[in-house]
């Protein structure tokens, strides 16, 4: 083995599961797609939903929508990592091949609520990456979901309604970022993404990189989990 195997083996890494909530409106999925855009190395979690496409939302691509039947099925057959009703529909995320692809260094991107981020904690939580975005102010949340135009004035309403209970969990996040320019957001949420994925832990092959350099091995607490 050359030294740059060594080294590039000592690069290997678990991938993360990075999670974007908010309050509806307050721009996570925006943020979503500039990352998604940005950073090819990270895929798009995309969830299954019992609402209808809003106008230009793709089956497949923003979501898997199906119908309450399928979506009970999928309940039954324990195809789902986490799910939860949000705002009058269902949304889940299909396990898929997730667990697999994260062992082998894929980074997964998860645009879901607070219900999920708790169940992702409870399953896999050294792999979880947690952002919570908040908006400005109450009144640009209410400006941004108007002006995005795409739900009904009593959809809107009820996500206004919805608001300050979902800024609620803020504090059960690892990171809080408010979205007030746009630009600037997704610098920090990136850097947030960009540093996490050095995290000691998530590093699978540093363990015989260290042994090398130290001649001895390092010590256990500091393996990381694989
Ligand atoms: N920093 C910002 N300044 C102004 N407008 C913004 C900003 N961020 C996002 N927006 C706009 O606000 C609207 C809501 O954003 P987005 O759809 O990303 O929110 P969301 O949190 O994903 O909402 P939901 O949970 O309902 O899907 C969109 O029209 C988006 O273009
Ligand atoms: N727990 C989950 N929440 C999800 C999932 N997919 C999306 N969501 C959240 O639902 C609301 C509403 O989304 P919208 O697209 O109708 O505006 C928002 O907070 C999403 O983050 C999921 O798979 N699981």
């Amino acid at each position: 083995m050359t030294a740059s195997d060594t080294q590039s083996e000592a690069l290997k890494r678990r991938g993360l599961m990075f999670v974007l909530s908010s309050p509806s409106g307050a721009g996570k999925t925006t943020i979503s797609r500039m990352l998604l855009e940005a950073d090819e190395a990270i895929k798009l979690s995309v969830s299954v939903t019992t609402r209808s496409p809003r106008p230009g939302e793709r089956d497949g691509v923003h979501y898997h929508f199906v119908d309450d039947a399928t979506f009970d099925r999928m309940v039954e057959e324990d195809d789902f990592y986490e799910w939860a009703h949000v705002f009058g529909h269902r949304y889940g995320t299909p396990k898929g091949h997730i667990r697999s692809a994260l062992k082998d260094g894929q980074d997964f991107l998860f645009d879901i609520d607070w219900q999920g981020t708790q169940q992702l904690y409870q399953k896999d939580r050294q792999d979880v990456v947690s952002v919570f975005i908040l908006p400005p102010s109450i009144a640009e949340l209410r400006r941004r979901l108007e002006a995005r135009a795409q739900d009904n004035p009593a959809v809107i309403q009820s996500r206004m309604d919805r608001a300050r209970a979902e800024i609620s969990h803020w504090a059960e996040y690892e990171y809080v970022v408010i979205n007030d320019d746009v630009d600037e957001c997704f610098r920090k949420v990136r850097e947030i993404l960009h540093a996490e994925r050095m995290e000691r832990t998530r590093q699978t092959g540093l363990i015989p990189f260290v042994r090398e350099l130290m001649g001895t091995d390092p010590s256990p607490q500091v393996a990381p989990s694989i």
